[in-house]
C-alpha cells in the first residue's frame, strides 16, 4: 500500500516513454512535423475534446463527494469555455473552418480511446475515471517539460508547432496538472495492491490509446 502517481508510470514504463517521445511528439520540437499530419490530428482533436467534456460530466455522476462534484463541474467548464474556444481559433490558423469541425467523420483512434476512457468510467468508479483521464491530462504536461530539455526541440517564430508547446508549458496548465497529481497521489497512497494492479491496467490501455493517437496523426488514419 502507499501507492503515488509515479509507480503508475513505472509500471507501464515502456508504454509511457514511447507516448511522451513519439515520433509525432519529436517532430513537433524540432518543427518537421508534416503539416497535413498535424492538421489531421487537429481536427480529430476537436472530436476527443467533445468526448473528453462527456467524461468530465460523468466524473460529476460519480462523484460522492462536494469538492468532487466541484472539480468535475471545473474540468468540464474549462473544456468547454476555454480549451474548445482555443482549439476552434487555433484550428481556424490552420485552415481549418468550424463548420468543417463540426462535420468530421471520427477516426477509428478517437473513437477507441475516448469510448474507452467513458466504458471505465461506467464500470468502476471516480478513480478508475480519473485514472484512465491521467495519461491525457498529465502526460501532455509531461511531454511539453520534455521538449523543452531536448537539444533538437526549436522554439519560437522557426518552428510552426512553437504555440502548441507554449499552450502545455504554461502555467495555468502545469497548475492544472499539479491539482490533477494532488489528486491522484491522495487516492492512490489508499489502495490495495489488487486494486492498484486493476489501475494500472486502465492507465496501460489509456496509454497505448494515446499512442495509437498519435500514430493516427501521422499517418493520416481514418
Ligand atoms: C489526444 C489528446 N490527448 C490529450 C490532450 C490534452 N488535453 C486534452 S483536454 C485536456 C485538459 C483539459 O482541461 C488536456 C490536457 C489532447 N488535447 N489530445
Amino acid at each position: 500500500m502507499g501507492y503515488c502517481f509515479s509507480d503508475l508510470t513505472a509500471a507501464c514504463q515502456d508504454d509511457w516513454r514511447a507516448y511522451i517521445e513519439h515520433d509525432f511528439v519529436r517532430a513537433l520540437g524540432d518543427g518537421t512535423l508534416d503539416q497535413g499530419a498535424f492538421r489531421h490530428y487537429l481536427q480529430q482533436d476537436y472530436l476527443f475534446l467533445i468526448h473528453f467534456a462527456r467524461a468530465y460530466a460523468l466524473a460529476a455522476y460519480k462523484s460522492r463527494t462536494l469538492a468532487d462534484l466541484r472539480q468535475a463541474h471545473e474540468g468540464l467548464r474549462a473544456i468547454l469555455d476555454v480549451e474548445l474556444g482555443l482549439h476552434v481559433d487555433y484550428c481556424r490558423d490552420w485552415g481549418i473552418a468550424e463548420t468543417d469541425l463540426a462535420a468530421l467523420p471520427e477516426a477509428r483512434a478517437t473513437l477507441a480511446y475516448t469510448r474507452y476512457v467513458l466504458d471505465t468510467g461506467h464500470r468502476g468508479d471516480l478513480l478508475d475515471l480519473h485514472v484512465a483521464l491521467a495519461p491525457c491530462l498529465v502526460g501532455y504536461g509531461e511531454i511539453a517539460g520534455w521538449l523543452k530539455a531536448q537539444p533538437f526541440t526549436v522554439r519560437g517564430g522557426a518552428n510552426p508547432y512553437d504555440a502548441w508547446i507554449a499552450m502545455y508549458e504554461s502555467d495555468d496548465f502545469q497548475a492544472a496538472m499539479g491539482a490533477e497529481l494532488e489528486w491522484l497521489d491522495a487516492r492512490l497512497a489508499e489502495v490495495t495492491p489488487r486494486r492498484f494492479n486493476e489501475l494500472v491496467e486502465v492507465f496501460r490501455y489509456a496509454t497505448r490509446l494515446e499512442i495509437d493517437f498519435w500514430q493516427m496523426g501521422l499517418d493520416r488514419a481514418d
